[in-house]
């Protein structure tokens, strides 16, 4: 194999099928095999196809002739083929969108550049991988031999390297520039034999039809195929085989936002009760939402996907023999305890008023500790516990205390202080040395816990520890085996503590068989929860009884332009020198975004204005700047408010100046999205209510030095180490919501938050000063 010749026709397919963007789908690892191995024969589409000759291959458009074309030249840039499959794709995708501007006369862009004397350079990688591997491109080889036998534009890719080498005065052969168009005639006909014998044999369901289906699939986005089938060709061979697999053991699927979790769960429930259905098998599935906002989202796409009526919307019994019911937790819990539960006796943790007051409830207890408490405990309590408690200002204390709360006292210990005192201190937490450390939190938290009691209220801790106890009576062993469920799906295990995740072991119908599948993105938890692996697999098998887990890692990123995909990962990855255990979930991750999609997309952009009030301002005007640039609707912008403060200052900018916002309050409302599509609305939000949306960009307000990470006036270590880790898992929850665009608007005077440093430096962010 010495050459690889493409035309222009065939280069404007290739970049515009999603599924030959990365070498995670079937297809594309078969082009891979195919540009660097050199297969006999390859079908690419419904006029595409790449065929072998006796020195190289080519993929060739049938039926249109064009002088415009490239060659990579193999034995010249030899490296080339020491990339894995997915680095050759990335290679060749970028060197063709590069190609096709030449042909077109379009400017290049940042990371390619025209040089003198007939060379050009791409630098298929995004900058912030800090690599300097380049394609050195020939833009007219053996221009007098060809000028008389041709009009069109020929590249030939003559290198693939680190350095620039001898730059523009570098001698190119072309001895293999031309063995390729001597091969060419043969290889044509070659390629039109072989389109013609496929179009010829295309019946159903034969490999014609998935040709069919590549070519069909030129919409911007996916988002709107439906059902299990038309799903199927479009997955990644990762996500085929989570869907595909039978599901007899705990089974995580895990990556960075936007690498479809929530759709490869819901597609491998339906897939697993279409299994039963054929097997001729009754099977109940549960569904496990984190909210009763991503519960509407989800049975949104159950709706959409099921196409034989496995899901009913608003069933509370099963009334057939394959039936999945979508539930909260709470909701789950209130039908073990036979009790109904009302909205205004539960916290919904992920709704605002319900922060609010657990937020007051947790200064409260604050207060009372240190005013009433403190003098008598001190002599129990560390000098490092002290320092931190005097220097930290108490809305952090606050913040912290509800934390530990969630994640240990009620999370792990079960609210017993013997079982609190066992555990090891969270990396990002209270700096808690000694027992009496810990007795003094346990103290908080009792008087919190008196405060949500007196108010009537339950949180879904008090509300599992109960249903738990339902769980291990006699009763329910025996009820288990007719109302258990013969499989589970948590979407979003992230979100839940070990506790809530406790229960759905229990719920399966046998007790030696643990068939739930889970989703699982470790940086979107908002704090440190002290997730590893295996604490993963024992919430779900804690006696390893089920066999051995399963895990599978998706990486290809659909939701995000490779330029939100790489600004994400900067933050992630500055949050991972910061803390050790910080989950990157970005490493290797890669955008699967189109020619065509690339083409909305513009390189996210820091704006700073001279005052906060000019800033609040610019936030609708940037929003709507943007949604006339790339089209859509209003409520396809999200504006997305740091900080309380700056949420309810926009609230009421937004009534001044008249702007018209839908106010999301609650973690992954689609319902308040569809309205504001419905009335032609922005979407307002903070990051607490934004993950599990999405939207074609979003404008973050008011992320800038000393509000994102917040400055605790008394800087104590722990406490900034838990601000700073908290702001860089909201920072990347907002930008991971964005296809297209992103902007990030701050204030002059404070600076640029260092959440961003390192983004800057490796311009993945341009600053604007306005
Ligand atoms: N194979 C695919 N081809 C095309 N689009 C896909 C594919 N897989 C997922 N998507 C799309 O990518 C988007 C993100 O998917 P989804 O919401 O399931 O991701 P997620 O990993 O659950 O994200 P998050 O963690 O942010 O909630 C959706 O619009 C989905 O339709």
């Amino acid at each position: 194999m010495k050459f690889l010749y493409l035309d222009e026709f065939s280069a404007r397919e290739l970049v515009l099928e999603r599924t030959l963007q990365s070498a995670e789908f079937p297809i594309g690892k078969s082009l891979a095999q195919f540009v660097k191995n050199g297969l006999k024969e390859i079908v690419l589409g419904a006029r595409v196809a790449g065929v072998a000759s006796s020195n190289g291959s080519y993929i060739i458009y049938s039926g249109k002739n064009t002088d415009n074309y490239i060659v990579f030249d193999y034995e010249e840039a030899r490296d080339l083929l020491q990339l894995d499959d997915n680095g050759f794709l990335l290679v060749l995708q970028k060197t063709l969108r590069f190609a096709i501007k030449l042909w077109d006369g379009n400017k290049p862009s940042a990371h390619e550049l025209v040089l003198a004397n007939g060379k050009a350079v791409v630098f298929p990688y995004p900058i912030g991988m800090q690599t300097d591997l380049r394609v050195a491109i020939e833009r007219n080889p053996d221009e007098k031999r060809r000028a008389k036998r041709e009009t069109g534009l020929a590249l030939l890719v003559y290198k693939f390297s680190n350095g620039a080498g001898n730059g523009v005065s570098e001698e190119v052969r072309t001895t293999n520039f031309r063995r390729s168009l001597e091969e060419r005639v043969g290889a044509y006909e070659y390629a039109s034999q072989v389109i013609a014998a496929v179009n010829k044999v295309a019946q159903p369901g034969e490999k014609a039809l998935a040709v069919t289906s590549l070519e069909n699939d030129r919409r911007s986005h996916a988002a709107y195929e439906a059902g299990l089938n038309a799903w199927m060709p479009l997955l990644t061979q990762k996500q085929q085989d989570f869907v595909k697999s039978r599901l007899t053991v705990p089974h995580r699927i895990e990556g960075p936002a936007g690498t479809g979790k929530t759709l490869s769960l819901v597609l491998k429930c339906l897939k697993t009760l279409e299994m039963a259905r054929d097997d001729d098998k009754d099977h109940r599935s549960l569904f496990v939402a984190h909210s009763e906002a991503t519960k509407k989202a989800i049975e949104n796409l159950f709706s959409i996907n099921d196409e034989h009526g496995f899901f009913t919307p608003i069933s509370h019994e099963f009334t057939k023999r394959q039936e999945v019911r979508v539930a909260t937790l709470q909701s789950l819990c209130s039908r073990l305890l036979h009790q109904d539960i009302s909205e205004t006796e539960l916290v919904d943790k992920d709704a605002y008023e319900s922060k609010m007051v657990q937020g007051l409830y947790a200064a409260e207890a604050v207060d009372f500790a240190m005013q009433r408490e403190l003098a008598s405990h001190k002599p129990y309590l560390s000098n490092e516990f002290i320092d931190f408690l005097s220097k930290t200002e108490k809305w952090v204390v606050a913040d912290m205390l509800q934390h530990e709360i969630s994640v240990q006292i009620k999370g792990r210990a079960g609210q017993n202080i013997e079982n609190y005192k066992k555990l090891a201190r969270l990396k990002n937490g209270f700096p808690l040395v000694t027992d009496g450390d810990k007795i003094f939190v346990f103290l908080m938290h009792e008087k919190y816990q008196a405060e949500l009691e007196n108010s009537n209220q339950y949180d879904t801790d008090d509300v599992v520890l109960s249903a738990m106890s339902q769980l291990t009576t006699p009763i329910w062993r025996r009820r288990r085996v007719r109302e258990g469920y013969d499989s589970i799906f948590v979407d979003e295990t992230h979100l839940f503590n070990v506790n809530e995740l406790s229960i759905f072991h229990r719920l399966t119908r046998a007790e030696n068989s643990q068939p739930i599948a889970y989703s699982v993105d470790r940086s979107q938890a908002l704090g440190d929860r002290g997730w590893t692996d295996s604490s993963f697999e024992h919430a779900f098998d804690p006696n390893s009884i089920a066999g051995d887990p399963l895990s599978t890692d998706v990486k290809s990123i659909f939701r995000c332009s490779p330029d939100i995909v790489n600004l994400a990962f900067s933050v992630t990855a500055s949050g991972a020198t910061l803390f050790t255990d910080f989950h990157n979930p970005m490493v290797a991750a890669q955008s699967i975004f189109t020619a065509e999609e690339e083409r909305k997309c513009e390189k996210p952009t820091a704006l700073m204005y001279a005052s906060d009030e000019l800033m609040m301002d610019a936030a609708f005007s940037r929003a709507e700047a943007i949604v006339k640039a790339i089209g859509g609707t209003k409520a396809d912008v999200a504006v997305i408010a740091f900080g309380n403060e700056l949420f309810g200052l926009l609230q009421s900018r937004a009534r001044t100046l008249g702007k018209p916002v839908e106010v999301i309050k609650s973690r992954g409302d689609l319902d308040a999205v569809n309205k504001a599509k419905v009335s032609g609305r922005f979407v307002l939000t903070a990051p607490e209510y934004v993950g599990g949306l999405e939207f074609s960009a979003v404008v973050l307000v008011g992320v800038d030095g000393g509000r994102v990470p917040p400055r605790d006036g008394g800087a104590y270590q722990d406490s900034q180490n838990y601000l700073n880790y908290a702001s860089h898992q909201r920072v990347y929850v907002a930008l991971t919501r964005a296809k297209y665009r992103v902007e990030i608007l701050g204030a002059r005077p404070r600076g640029l938050s260092p959440v961003f440093s390192s983004a800057v430096a490796s311009e993945l962010l341009t600053v604007n000063e306005v």
